[in-house]
């Protein structure tokens, strides 16, 4: 607590009155460490059940969960390399319930890394629609593509555009926006005291004008009718209420909305920052009312049509006659039937199953497409990681399941190939039947497939 910057210790003192006392306090507090169960791999009462943690309910996010970080590590846990959670901190599970998206929709996250609140879209989405995840920053793109693979997400796009250039191409298209905007961290200061050391008030005011720039961007692509949420984990009201009133001042067809109230939420403060009184719809979620780190989310429906119509589907680079031949080989000796309907695309010799109904990605930095297949080689098929998390052992002709604390596993993780008879071919090796990566069965062995840079010391 000696740490935190003078000027900010000033600045809540003014904003809390009162309240200033408690939520200093919890400073001396540990942060608390939290889990959301992914509900594309099994149900919130199965990970209950199956989790061998401790877990208490996080009240706003039915499929969050507390986890004593004294006694469990669930990010060691091999459950965790199959996808079966989240590690999240808990306030920032409120803006995607804020945002409540619904299968078969489409839906943009702007500032989507590491991921967190994609992955949770995409559970909410139920697989169904198309999700694009996009993310400015190369280095942490790597992280969101880590993490939607080893959650199963599967009908994501991945883009990593600065956000303007993403308005006109994207024209009316969204049902649904998320902006979880970069931003001064102030609710982080505590889990991660790093941010206090770039804390500054010129930091602020730095990260309100972008901050306002990201929410222009975002305005023009959301169909009439859709709804924006606006997210920071930053108190500061300069980049919540402030840039919001901003905002609605130059895009009169957005109105707040009322975002569901969990109990312990607090309305956001209009008059910190000489706001519109209906900015007031907003919440704030505070240290010292409820157990997480703390976080702003607001709900804005745009009111009119003017802007933006549907967009055309684009076109996609053909996939040429090899490639679909290795990639049917692969089916038909080692899926038990054909789910997939495409369309496909290829990036070099890399397969992917689009989204369907994708406008344009033409000029646009593309991490991923879709669902990443694999590899067509001239003569063979090479299943992605990202395939086989996507899968279930129904779907596959060869799989093993082990439990978590079995030495094959383990072994398996590390990288070592497994002793196995059994036919040739490409198999699913999976904990307990959720899937963790490919095998390749050949000569009394099952050879190892799980990718080098995610392997176990
Ligand atoms: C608060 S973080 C997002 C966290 C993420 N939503 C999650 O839940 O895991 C904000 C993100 O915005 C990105 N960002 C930074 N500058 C940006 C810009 N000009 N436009 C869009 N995104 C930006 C950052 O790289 C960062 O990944």
């Amino acid at each position: 607590m000696n740490q935190l910057p003078e000027a900010y210790h000033q600045q809540m003192k003014e904003l809390l009155g009162k309240e200033y006392p408690a939520f200093i306090e919890t400073y001396e507090d540990l942060p608390h460490r939290a889990l959301r169960i992914n509900t594309l791999k099994l149900s919130v009462a199965e990970g209950v059940h199956r989790l061998p943690f401790e877990l208490e309910p996080v009240p706003w996010c039915p499929t969050g969960f507390y986890y004593d970080h004294d006694r469990d590590r669930p990010g060691k846990h091999v459950y965790h390399a199959a996808g079966l959670y989240y590690i999240q901190e808990p306030s920032a599970m409120a803006p995607v319930e804020a945002l409540d998206p619904q299968p078969g929709e489409r839906v943009l996250d702007l500032c989507a890394a590491p991921g967190g609140k994609t992955t949770q879209i995409a559970a909410k989405m139920d697989g169904r629609g198309v999700l694009v995840a996009n993310e400015i920053s190369k280095e942490r793109r790597k992280a969101l593509v880590e993490n939607l693979e080893r959650c199963g997400v599967s009908h994501a796009v991945i883009l990593g555009e600065h956000p303007q250039h993403l308005s006109t191409r994207f024209a009316g298209w969204f049902d649904r926006i998320l902006i979880d905007a970069p931003c001064s961290g102030e609710g982080m200061f505590r889990k991660d005291p790093e941010t206090q050391e770039r804390w500054s008030v010129r930091s602020t005011e730095a990260a309100a004008d972008l901050q306002l720039s990201i929410l222009e961007a975002a305005a023009p692509m959301l169909r009439p009718g859709g709804r924006i949420v606006y997210s920071t984990c930053t108190f500061n009201p300069r980049e919540n209420e402030g840039v919001l009133d901003q905002f609605l001042k130059r895009f009169p067809h957005f109105t707040p909305v009322d975002v569901p109230q969990a109990s312990h939420y607090r309305l956001a403060c209009p008059q910190w920052a000489d706001a519109d009184p209906s900015v007031g719809r907003a919440t704030r979620l505070w240290p010292h009312h409820l157990c997480g780190e703390g976080h702003f989310v607001s709900v804005l429906e745009k009111t009119d049509g003017a802007e933006g119509s549907r967009q055309k589907p684009g076109q996609l680079p053909p996939v040429h006659g090899d490639a679909k031949k290795v990639f049917r080989q692969f089916i038909e000796t080692s899926l038990t039937h054909d789910p997939f309907q495409g369309p496909f695309t290829l990036f070099g010799d890399h397969l992917y199953q689009v989204p369907e109904h994708l406008p344009s990605l033409k000029g646009l930095v593309v991490e991923r497409p879709g669902l990443h297949l694999g590899q067509a080689k001239r003569k063979h098929f090479a299943p992605s990681h990202a395939f086989a998390l996507a899968l279930t052992p129904n779907q596959v002709q060869r799989s093993i399941s082990f439990a978590p604390d079995e030495i094959e596993l383990q072994q398996y993780l590390q990288g070592q190939a497994l002793p196995h008879d059994g036919e040739k071919g490409w198999m699913l090796v999976t904990v307990d039947n959720f899937p963790l990566g490919w095998g390749k069965v050949s000569g009394g062995l099952i050879k190892n497939h799980y990718p080098k840079w995610l392997r176990w010391k």
